[in-house]
């Protein structure tokens, strides 16, 4: 078997009793924590990671497996082909603290994610994200997210695409119609009645990624440490001056400090995470924090006094996604939740023997992706990434999820429960019309490409529903529209919330009012993107790595 997949330090003991201080703690291993951790202990700081979930790869000495990978120090994290395992056991591995899918593991959602991977076209920045944060600005941070993660569109070590059918059919349907055939992340600025191959994070026939890279480089550092099933609980603050951080771990409850005057923290715990940390931190608006005062947390909360109020949880996006289904007689499919427990035994002794074959693929086999842009009513582009996968409601159906990122101005918000669980207490999809035509508009557009495709069937939209009333039947909620790519409740922007404006930090990633409290993540986004966002998040959190360090210090007191 290839030889890649080394075991690699686990994590230290969490230690609440040390004495220790370290000039930065990062409080998430996601596609954030993971790059930051690396680029600040490679600059020479003392870093923290703490991860309130469990190992995911093995590497890591994770052991959630099935049996056909028990003598190998692969886990269901590893092996791209069970990533579909999600969907029917997320015990131990889903957060219990949202009303929403997230991963609470090493690697946050990197872990359990379907690697898909793109680099952003310009207009992802360029139409929502601060100056200092464009597509120039950027340009460099996302070169380097490419360079230690090229990305691959076929993972099976032996260079073949397995059950290429589903691709054959939707991007033969395209290509007639007029779409062009791109490589994707080479040529990211063309996304307009574009298509091409699935590109993922993956390396080695495993999942790779952030994982096998950024995280990988960060443990071999003396300088580094990282802690797992170690959940920060709040920010310890003097006013806007944090000196340590609250964690509950091994039982036991205690602060972690940081250097005196120099240290900082840098929240990178996910769209809900993140939120619910400043909220526990006293940072947010007035009726959230009440909340939180109501809580379990009440009695050791920061004294109202000290409350920063800013706009925590408002902005909330996720991409709207519209499943259409299409079926045809060439396309075949895989029983990918069969390879859990009975797996075919040509495949898994592929995968085992040389990471080849067709679970070295994510699962359920995605493919062809494609572009759209849509010009809104109220003149603002609307951008489509469109995803096909062989799964459905027969044999040989294929579902296609149209999400709308770029450009949607839907909003909704994140709010906190007096059990101190983050809740989508507004539906962020298509609240608005001129998103919703867009999104009609852009379904039209598929079902006109695929009208020559003989032997097509179409099961959702049927052939005689109008596009229109088949959006309108799909509840705008997330039980029916969510995508799990979350972003937005923690902006990054330039009007300072305190003083009325929409942002929580600001374009240093730096929360108002504080002086040494940043959050990089998804959910400083200030609008969404075209594609899947993993990509994206790390670029952002290279960028941040960047503008962080060039900060001066606050004044010593
Ligand atoms: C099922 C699924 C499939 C997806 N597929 C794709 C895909 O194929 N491609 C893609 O690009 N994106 C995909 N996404 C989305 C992508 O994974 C997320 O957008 C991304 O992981 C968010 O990164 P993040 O760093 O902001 O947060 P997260 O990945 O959520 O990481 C946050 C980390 O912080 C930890 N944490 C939270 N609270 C605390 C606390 N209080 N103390 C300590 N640690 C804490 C969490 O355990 C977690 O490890 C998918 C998501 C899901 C759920």
């Amino acid at each position: 078997a290839p030889s890649i997949h080394e075991p690699r330090a686990a994590a230290a003991a969490c230690s609440l009793s040390s004495k220790d201080t370290w000039d930065y703690i990062i409080v998430g291993s996601g596609p954030a924590g993971m790059p930051l951790a690396d680029r600040l202990s490679e600059a020479g700081h003392k870093v923290l990671l703490l991860e309130k979930g469990p190992p995911s790869s093995g590497r890591y000495g994770g052991t959630m497996k099935p049996s056909w990978l028990q003598n190998t120090n692969l886990t269901r994290f590893d092996v791209p082909g069970l990533c579909n395992q999600i969907w029917v056991d997320r015990q131990g591995i889903a957060c219990t603290d949202y009303d929403q899918l997230a991963g609470c593991m090493l690697g946050g959602g990197a872990a359990i994610n379907s690697g898909l991977y793109w680099k952003p076209p310009p207009a992802d920045w360029d139409t929502s994200f601060p100056t200092g944060w464009k597509s120039t600005d950027i340009a460099g941070a996302v070169s380097k997210v490419f360079t230690r993660i090229p990305g691959t569109t076929t993972p099976s070590m032996d260079g073949k695409i397995y059950l290429p059918q589903g691709y054959q059919l939707i991007s033969g349907g395209l290509k007639q119609a007029g779409w062009t055939e791109i490589d994707a992340n080479k040529e990211n600025d063309k996304r307009n009645k574009t298509f091409g191959k699935t590109t993922y994070f993956f390396s080695g026939g495993e999942r790779g990624g952030p994982l096998a890279t950024y995280l990988l480089s960060a443990t071999e550092r003396k300088n580094f440490a990282y802690w797992v099933n170690s959940g920060v609980k709040k920010v310890v603050r003097t006013g806007g001056h944090a000196t340590g951080v609250e964690v509950e771990c091994g039982g036991s409850t205690g602060v972690v400090g940081l250097t005196p005057n120099t240290g900082r923290v840098i929240i990178s715990a996910g769209t809900f995470g993140s939120a619910k940390i400043l909220w526990r931190s006293g940072i947010g608006s007035k009726d959230q924090l009440d909340v939180v005062k109501s809580s379990s947390d009440g009695s050791s909360m920061i004294a109202s006094g000290d409350w920063i109020n800013l706009p925590v949880g408002e902005n909330l996006y996720d991409h709207v996604g519209t499943d259409v289904e299409i079926a045809h007689n060439s396309v075949v499919p895989y029983d990918f939740y069969a390879a859990w427990s009975r797996p075919n035994s040509a495949d898994s002794q592929a995968y085992l023997n040389g990471r080849t074959g067709i679970l070295a693929q994510s699962a359920p086999n995605f493919g062809p992706m494609f572009w759209d842009i849509v010009k809104g009513t109220d003149g603002i582009d609307r951008h489509f990434h469109w995803q096909a996968r062989v799964e459905g409601s027969r044999t040989g159906s294929m579902t296609v999820t149209n999400y709308l990122g770029t450009g949607s101005v839907s909003r909704g918000r994140l709010t906190i429960n007096n059990q101190l669980k983050t809740i989508v207490s507004k539906s962020p999809y298509l609240n608005s019309a001129a998103d919703k035509a867009a999104v009609v508009q852009s379904i039209e557009n598929f079902r006109n490409a695929m009208k020559d495709v003989s032997g097509l069937t179409w099961v959702r939209p049927t052939t005689g529903q109008t596009t229109s009333a088949f959006v309108d039947s799909i509840p705008a909620t997330a039980g029916s529209r969510n995508s799990n790519h979350w972003i937005g409740t923690v902006k990054m922007g330039t009007d300072d919330g305190r003083s009325g404006g929409t942002s929580v930090v600001d374009t240093n990633t730096k929360v108002y009012g504080t002086d040494n409290i940043f959050v990089v993540d998804a959910s400083i986004f200030p609008g969404h993107i075209t594609s899947n966002p993993t990509a994206a998040i790390m670029a952002v959190a290279e960028h941040a790595a960047v503008k962080i360090q060039a900060l001066p210090f606050p004044a010593a007191s």
